[in-house]
């Protein structure tokens, strides 16, 4: 379990601004932070690893103070048992895929480590080439098992996927979601992806100016309560999940997740990343794919 108590006064652009975040974490959750540009996503994550110092506050982590501004406790980075990927690939270029994921692996355990996390990420083929030579993709694929290779307690991912393009990046969400089945790291994920909080997430932080305004599951932070009864909206399918004999279908509609029920047969021509329109039709809602 991780307990974050912390604040920070930050300085932004627009002048000072108070980073105040406080939750606790169960062991193997996957949550999300999702805000703005500025909002102090990327400091929290920081803050957790280290690379930045709160003003005050406590991070306890398995019991463990981390940090403790009280007690004058704040343990190096290399003390926090932790996995980080960022945006940028940030791989050794002279060193090669298998190289790069065994690095900070002592010796006598290197190639048996190794050997697993090319096979679990698949990227047995690529073991002996250099970065340069690897797609955006495969690149955040070796900083994931990378970042894994250590076995830490918390993985921190700060969008990690977003420079890839739509395709790419469905195909590593996947990916993740099968990594963190298999090593049930505590994951803290920075993302500006709707789509991808839904996707990932169990439990996401919705982070304004410093402070958390929402938090709780995907669904009940972006549902929409009130929808009019004539309407027609395009969206796109993020999750399919069986209720009893139907479906409930959410639909990414602008900023929002819209749920709409679906019936077996209409499910027959859905999935996940379907383009859809969900219009009105009396009084329920009638749900559609789009031609493309
Ligand atoms: N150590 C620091 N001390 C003071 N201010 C900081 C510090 N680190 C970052 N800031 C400021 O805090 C603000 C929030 O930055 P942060 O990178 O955490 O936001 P973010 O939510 O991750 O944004 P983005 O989504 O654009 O990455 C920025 O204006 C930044 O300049």
């Amino acid at each position: 379990m991780i307990q974050v108590h912390v604040s920070k006064r930050l300085h932004t652009a627009e002048g000072p601004m108070d980073l105040v975040f406080s939750g606790t974490i169960e062991q193997g959750e996957f949550i999300t932070l999702f805000g703005p540009s500025g909002a102090g996503k990327t400091t929290l994550l920081r803050m957790i690893a280290g690379l930045t110092t709160p003003d005050s506050g406590t991070i306890i982590v398995d019991g463990q103070p981390w940090f403790d501004s009280g007690r004058r406790i704040n343990l190096s980075p290399r003390r926090r048992s932790i996995g980080m990927v960022f945006q940028d690939y940030a791989l050794f270029p002279n060193l090669t895929v298998a190289e790069n994921i065994g690095l900070a692996l002592p010796r006598e355990k290197r190639g048996v480590i190794v050997g697993e996390l090319l096979e679990v990420a698949g990227l047995q083929e690529l073991a002996g080439r250099k970065p340069d030579k690897l797609s955006g993709g495969q690149r955040q694929r070796v900083a994931l098992a990378r970042a894994l290779a250590l076995k830490p307690t918390i993985l921190l991912l700060d969008e990690p996927l977003s420079a890839l393009d739509l395709q790419m990046r469905l195909k590593l969400q996947d990916e993740l979601l099968r990594l963190h089945q298999r090593y049930q790291p505590t994951t803290l994920l920075v993302s500006h992806d709707l789509s991808e909080v839904f996707r990932l997430s169990r439990r996401v932080f919705v982070l304004d100016r410093g402070e958390v305004t929402r938090s709780g599951s995907p669904t009940e932070v972006f549902s929409q309560s009130k929808i009019s009864n004539k309407f027609r909206f395009n969206g796109e399918v993020v999750h399919i999940k069986p209720s009893g004999v139907v479906y409930i279908v959410h639909v990414l509609v602008g900023q929002d997740i819209v749920q709409v029920i679906a019936s077996e047969r209409e499910i027959a021509t859905l999935k996940v990343g379907k383009r859809v329109l969900i219009a009105s039709k009396a009084f329920n809602p009638l749900i559609m794919p789009l031609d493309e």
